[in-house]
């Protein structure tokens, strides 16, 4: 058993309460080891780094320029991480043994944990202690080992559980996902959140974000169905996370999402520990009081995670590194996560709404730039297509090279819905661009002009040949005409009613389209029969 760790009191927390409370400001009261707070979440929900804490534990000379593992447990509240992570810190000090979990009698101690339904852990602590291992290869690594604060407890919200949770998988290189009983769909909805925002707060990489993911399933009451233990975990994992056809499109995009953010998933099944570990309130951790079944497959769990060829060195960007680069990492991680994180719907809304905007910015910028915008003259429409295509293109490529949230399919609805709104703006820029064609703009008095001369001839031959009420209904068209003439004219100039003048530029284009539109079929009508007639002669 560790040499350096302080008694228990018969809760198993550490009985001289100061030590929880150490931080760098204060001296290493006896030099032992202890669990020491470096993510503190305060009364307003803010979180702030003990910068002073981490460098000392994790820039002490003889691990600093080590290669470094860290090791952290999450998940829900009162779940029995703090437990666990105390077996693992007993293998940490005894791995040298074959009997590493120690005397029968021995109280657990290490990082606090006790019985009862309030929280224990907050924020993020970790061991003061780093522990050297020499990996297979002849590497000595330093092995970190990090405790949080549960998830959805009463006084947490939504943005501090995942500002922990993503925080402790953005340090570490295998994150130990503490879930009881089963794994649940909520299970997998949250973990895809909290990463989904440990994602979002990362430098664009083709590499998977994050490393290691290690589904622990406690109080696995199905040993029938899936043994106990890494075999059955994998084959009950797989079976959870595994994606069908005809699976519902939220529940793929879940399974997907946690496949693209792991480096490696394994589980382990984990059995109960017996009644008077869960309920006894005198239990102190001695493993007399807890299950065979338990501590045979701890026996198996504990060296399965932790030894020397398991660990994986913390990697970013596919480069491993020190605990030096750890500590740097930590600080950028924490002061971006604790100033922009925030889950709420809302926010992830905002958040898409301004990409949006700033796509359809681009697209706007594009245009008044170099094709129709703003004082720029009259473009052909073809080549106006064509240039709105080219940005179009460049403003989803934006789009594209952007981290977005909600994962694949939840990214191909949104672009499509930015498509539709960058549509829109080339529709905005048609008209805009038609507006400055002077023909365009002299179409409705064209128009008007041509109806009334067509009805002043008309009602001149009719009243020549005496048909009074054709003369008569076309001398009306043509006061008519003359009245919207100088209505429009007034419109255009005074720039009121223009409501009105809009019904008179709509009016007199179908007119104009119409027209247009007969005299391109009779031409097309007359193409084919020149054609139809030289066929018969050929
Ligand atoms: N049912 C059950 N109880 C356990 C297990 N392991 C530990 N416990 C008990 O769960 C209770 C809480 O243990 P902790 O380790 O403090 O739990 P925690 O998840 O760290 O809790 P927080 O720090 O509040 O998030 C203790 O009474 C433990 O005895 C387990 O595998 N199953
Ligand atoms: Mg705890």
């Amino acid at each position: 058993m560790a040499k350096h760790r302080p008694d228990r009191d018969s809760w198993g927390s550490l009985s001289d309460k100061n030590v929880y409370d150490w931080s760098s400001e204060d001296e290493e009261p006896d030099g032992r080891a202890r669990p020491v707070q470096v993510l503190l979440v305060k009364d307003d929900h803010t979180f702030e780094l003990a910068e002073a804490a981490l460098s000392r534990i994790l820039l002490a000379e003889k691990v600093r320029d080590r290669e470094v593992v860290a090791i952290s447990v999450a998940g829900a509240f009162r779940k029995g991480k703090s437990f666990l992570m105390d077996f693992m810190l007993r293998y940490m000090y005894n791995h040298a043994s074959e009997d590493w979990l120690g005397d029968a009698n021995e109280p657990l101690t290490g990082f606090s944990w006790r019985g009862g339904s309030e929280r224990e852990t907050t924020g993020i602590q970790i061991w003061s202690e780093v522990f050297l291992v020499d990996k297979p290869d002849g590497r000595k690594v330093a092995v970190l080992l990090m405790d949080t604060q549960g998830t959805f407890d009463s006084q947490s919200t939504l943005r501090d559980s995942a500002t922990v949770f993503a925080l402790s998988t953005m340090i570490s290189s295998m994150q130990v996902y503490n879930i009881s009983q089963n794994i649940q769909e909520d299970d997998l909805q949250h973990l895809q959140l909290f990463t989904e925002y440990g994602r979002l707060a990362m430098e664009e990489t083709f590499l998977k974000p994050f490393q290691s993911m290690i589904f622990l399933v406690r109080d696995w009451s199905f040993p029938y169905e899936f043994p106990y233990g890494q075999e059955g975990g994998m084959k009950f994992l797989e079976k959870r996370l595994k994606i069908s056809e005809n699976q519902h499109e939220e529940l793929q995009n879940v399974r997907k999402h946690i496949h693209s953010c792991f480096t490696n998933i394994s589980c382990f099944l984990m059995p109960h520990p017996g009644l008077k570990v869960a309920t006894n309130p005198h239990f102190d951790g001695r493993l007399k009081e807890i299950d065979g079944e338990f501590t045979n497959n701890l026996k198996v769990l504990v060296p399965w995670l932790l030894s020397p060829r398991n660990i994986d060195v913390k990697e970013i960007n596919g480069s491993k590194i020190t605990c030096r680069g750890l500590v740097e990492y930590f600080k950028v991680r924490s002061k971006r996560r604790c100033s922009t994180l925030s889950p709420e719907t809302a926010a992830v809304r905002r958040k898409r709404k301004s990409h949006s905007l700033s796509v359809v910015a681009f697209c706007i910028s594009g245009h008044n730039k170099s094709v129709c915008g703003g004082d720029r003259p009259f473009l052909a429409p073809s080549e106006l297509q064509a240039r709105h295509g080219a940005i179009r293109e460049e403003a989803l490529q934006l789009f594209r090279g952007v981290k977005k949230m909600g994962g694949e399919e939840f990214s191909r609805r949104y672009l499509q819905q930015l498509e539709s709104e960058v549509d829109e703006v080339f529709v905005q820029y048609i008209k805009h661009n038609d507006s400055k064609n002077i023909f365009h703009a002299a179409r409705t008095p064209a128009t008007l002009f041509v109806v009334i001369f067509v009805m002043y001839v008309a009602a001149g031959i009719t009243g020549f040949v005496g048909v009074d009420i054709i003369a008569s209904l076309c001398n009306m068209i043509l006061g008519l005409a003359l009245i919207t003439l100088c209505t429009w004219a007034y419109i255009r100039y005074s720039g009121e009613y223009r409501e009105l003048g809009a019904v008179i530029d709509q009016v007199a284009g179908a007119l104009w389209d119409q027209v247009n539109i007969t005299a391109a079929k009779t031409k097309l009508l007359r193409k084919q029969k020149i054609k139809f007639i030289s066929n018969i002669k050929g």
